[in-house]
C-alpha cells in the first residue's frame, strides 16, 4: 500500500463521558512526516488512539486518502492502512521474536519477516529470544516491526524513544527516517524528545489541553525559544 494522505477535521474525542480532544484539525500530505508535541497529559496519545478508533469519538472526520474512516471500527481502519505502534510496546512477551513477527505478517508470506530483520538487524540476532528477554529498545524495534509488516500507509508512532539509551534512539530514528524517505508511509510521531521530533519531521503540531495550540514548520519552532518554552518547557532544546 503506498503512503496515504490524512486529513482530520474538527475531531473531538475522549474516554466515556470525559472529553479530551477538542476540535482538532490538521492535514498531512501522502508521504509526509508530522511530529506531535506537547507537555504531559495534553492529549497526544489520545489523538493517535482516536485516529486508530480506540477512544470515544464525539465528532469530526478522519479522511484517509479523502475517504472518511471516523465511523469505522479499529480493525477496519487497520485494514485500510492505519498502523499504530502504541506507547506500551505491544508484543507477546512469552513468544519469541520470530513468532511475534509471524503474527505481524498476517496474510502475507512468512518470508516477509526478512523485511523486519533487514530494518532491525538486532532482531535477527535475537530471533529465538522471548519477548520478555528483550531490552526496552529491542521491544520497541519488535513492536514497530510487527506493525510495519502489515504495510500501513499511515504509521502512528507513540513515544517510541521513551526510556531508551541515546544510541538506541539514534538507531530507531534512522530506521523511521529510512521508512519515511522510501515514500511508502505517511508518519505521525508523538515524541517528548524535542530534538529528535524536530529533526524527523518537516511539520509540527503542538497540543495543549486537547486543542491544537500551534502548527507550523519544525524550522519555525526551533527558531523561536519563546514558543518552545511556552508549549514544551524551558530548556527543552538543550
Ligand atoms: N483511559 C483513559 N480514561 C480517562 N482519561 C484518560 C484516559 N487516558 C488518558 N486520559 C486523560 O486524557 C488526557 C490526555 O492524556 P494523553 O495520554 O492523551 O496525554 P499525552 O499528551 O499523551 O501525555 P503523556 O505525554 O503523559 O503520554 C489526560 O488528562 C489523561 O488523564
Amino acid at each position: 500500500m503506498p503512503a496515504a494522505s490524512l486529513e482530520v477535521r474538527g475531531l473531538s474525542a475522549g474516554y466515556g463521558p470525559t472529553l479530551v480532544l477538542e476540535d482538532v484539525s490538521f492535514s498531512v500530505p501522502a508521504g509526509a512526516r508530522l511530529s506531535i508535541l506537547g507537555r504531559n497529559g495534553m492529549g497526544k496519545t489520545t489523538l493517535l488512539s482516536t485516529l486508530m478508533g480506540l477512544t470515544r469519538r464525539y465528532g469530526g472526520e478522519i479522511l484517509l486518502n479523502g475517504a472518511n474512516v471516523a465511523l469505522l471500527k479499529s480493525s477496519e481502519r487497520a485494514r485500510r492502512g492505519i498502523g499504530l505502534v502504541p506507547q506500551t510496546r505491544d508484543i507477546f512477551r512469552s513468544l519469541t521474536v520470530e513468532e511475534n513477527l509471524i503474527v505481524g505478517v498476517k496474510d502475507r508470506p512468512r518470508s516477509a519477516i526478512q523485511e523486519a530483520y533487514d530494518m532491525f538487524p538486532r532482531l535477527r540476532e535475537r530471533r529465538n529470544n522471548l519477548g520478555w528477554q528483550l531490552s526496552g529498545g529491542e521491544q520497541q524495534m519488535l513492536s514497530t516491526a510487527r506493525t510495519i509488516l502489515g504495510r500501513p500507509s499511515v504509521l502512528l508512532l507513540d513515544e517510541p524513544l521513551e526510556g531508551l539509551a541515546p544510541v538506541i534512539c539514534d538507531e530507531l530514528m534512522d530506521a523511521f527516517t529510512r521508512l519515511a524517505s522510501a515514500g511508502e508511509m505517511t508518519i505521525l510521531l508523538v515524541e517528548q524528545r524535542l530534538e529528535n521530533a524536530l529533526d524527523f519531521a518537516e511539520s509540527v503540531l503542538v497540543l495543549e489541553r486537547g486543542r491544537i495550540a500551534w502548527q507550523g514548520t519544525s524550522e519555525a519552532l526551533r527558531a523561536d525559544d519563546g514558543l518552545v518554552e511556552h508549549y514544551i518547557g524551558v530548556g527543552a532544546l538543550h
